[in-house]
C-alpha cells in the first residue's frame, strides 16, 4: 500500500553528539545557502542538533526566515521537576522545535530506554505539539533469525498504543536497522521497503486510513550515493541521516536526491 506522492519527503539530519553552537550556525547557514527555495519546498529539510545548539539554530532560522526546520534528539517524559540533566517537551516547544527524536536505538541501548518509556516520550512530544520521529529497528541477531518485521512492528505498536488517529498522523516513523547505523552497511532498498511497507500495513490495521499519511523514513548509513535508490521505494518517505548530515556538501546532495 502506498500513496507516496501525497507525502512530502523529509530529510532529517540527526547530528548526534557532534558540533558546538558555532559549528551548528555554520552548517545551518551552508544548508540554507546551498538549497534553493524550490528544493526546500519539494523536500522538507530538518536538522536535529544537540540541545545546546538549538537556541543558535532558532535565532538563525527565525532571523533569516530560513526554510529549514529543526528539532531535538530526545525529551523527558515528564512535564517539569527534579530530573537533573533532562529537557522537557515544553522547553523544546518554547525554542520553536517542530520535531523530536524518540526511541533512537542509541538511547534504547546506552540509556536502557524500553518500549514503555518510549511510549511516554511520544505522548510528551504530542502534548507539546512536537512531532515525534519515532525510531524502530532490529539488531543483527534479530535480522539473522528472520524476525525483523515482527520485532519492528511490535516496537511500533508499543510506542503508539492508545493514540487517536489524529495523534498518529503527527508521528514520523523511522526504520533504522541497528546493524546499518554508522557501519557503512546499508539495508538494500528492498530490505528497507519490506519493513517500511510492513510498518505501514500495521499502521493501517491498528489506526486506519491515517496510515497513508504517516511518513516513514529509512535510517542507517544513508549517503548521497545510495539515497536515490532508497527513496525510489514506494513506502519510503525520507531519511534519518546521522554521519552524513554533519557534512554540509554531503547532506545537501542527499536533500537533492530527486536530481540524481
Ligand atoms: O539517526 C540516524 C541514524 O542513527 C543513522 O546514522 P548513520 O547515518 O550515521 O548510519
Amino acid at each position: 500500500m502506498s500513496a507516496a506522492t501525497a507525502r512530502r519527503p523529509l530529510m532529517a539530519g540527526n547530528w548526534k553528539m557532534n558540533l558546538n553552537h558555532l559549528e551548528a550556525i555554520a552548517l545551518t547557514q551552508k544548508l540554507a545557502f546551498s538549497l534553493t527555495e524550490k528544493q526546500l519546498t519539494d523536500v522538507e529539510v530538518v536538522v536535529l542538533p544537540p540541545f545546546v545548539d538549538i537556541r543558535s539554530v532558532q535565532t538563525l532560522v527565525d532571523g533569516d526566515k530560513l526554510m529549514i526546520g529543526y528539532g531535538a534528539q530526545d525529551l523527558s517524559p515528564h512535564v517539569s521537576g527534579a530530573y537533573t540533566g533532562d529537557i522537557s517537551g515544553g522547553m523544546l516547544a518554547k525554542l520553536g522545535c517542530q520535531y523530536v527524536v524518540v526511541g533512537h536505538s542509541e538511547r534504547r541501548q546506552y540509556h536502557h530506554e524500553d518500549d514503555a518509556l518510549v511510549a511516554a516520550k511520544v505522548k510528551a512530544a504530542l502534548t507539546n505539539d512536537l512531532m515525534p520521529i519515532l525510531c524502530v529497528g532490529e539488531g543483527l541477531e534479530v535480522r539473522e533469525a528472520g524476525n525483523h518485521v515482527a520485532h519492528t512492528t511490535a516496537q511500533l505498536d508499543a510506542a503508539l498504543k492508545g493514540l487517536k488517529p489524529d495523534q498518529v498522523e503527527k508521528v514520523v516513523v523511522a526504520y533504522e536497522p541497528i546493524w546499518a547505523i554508522g557501519t557503512g552497511k546499508t539495508a538494500t532498498p528492498e530490505d528497507a521497503q519490506e519493513v517500511i511497507g510492513a510498518l505501514r500495513n500495521r499502521l493501517a490495521d491498528r489506526h486506519g486510513n491515517v496510515a497513508d499519511r504517516v511518513r516513514i523514513l529509512y535510517g542507517g548509513s544513508v549517503k548521497a550515493n545510495n539515497v536515490a535508490s532508497i527513496m525510489a521505494q514506494p513506502d519510503v518517505d525520507g531519511a534519518l541521516v546521522g554521519g552524513a548530515s554533519v557534512n554540509a556538501d554531503e547532506f545537501v546532495r542527499i536533500c537533492r536526491f530527486k536530481e540524481h
